[in-house]
């Protein structure tokens, strides 16, 4: 099992994360697209590096924004697994 991150190792690599937010035991970002159909394709070309990864993010869209929120629940935590997730998220947003 990954193990929890601290906030110190956390906050280390946000450095190269740009928008990613440590919230709570979160990292979250709001990504912004056009409009609904923006949201929607980035929200699908999610998929499947999520799946691939066997891990997923908590997904909230409204209209033109996307917040994505990440963490591991085996740890109450976050781990380098939502780390490696976000970095990988954040290749995607540019679409
Ligand atoms: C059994 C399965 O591997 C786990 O439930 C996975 C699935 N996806 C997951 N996604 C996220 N974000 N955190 C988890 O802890 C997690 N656990």
């Amino acid at each position: 099992m990954a193990e929890r991150l601290s906030t110190a190792e956390i906050e280390a690599q946000l450095a190269s994360l740009p928008g990613w937010s440590l919230v709570g035991d979160r990292l979250e970002q709001t990504f912004r697209f056009q409009d609904f159909l923006g949201s929607i394709a980035f929200v699908n070309r999610l998929v499947e590096p999520s799946e691939q990864a066997g891990h997923h993010p908590d997904i909230c869209i409204s209209w033109n924004r996307v917040t994505v929120s990440l963490t591991t629940h085996d740890a109450g935590g976050i781990t380098q697994r939502d780390l490696d997730l976000a970095k990988v998220i954040s290749t995607l947003a540019a679409g």
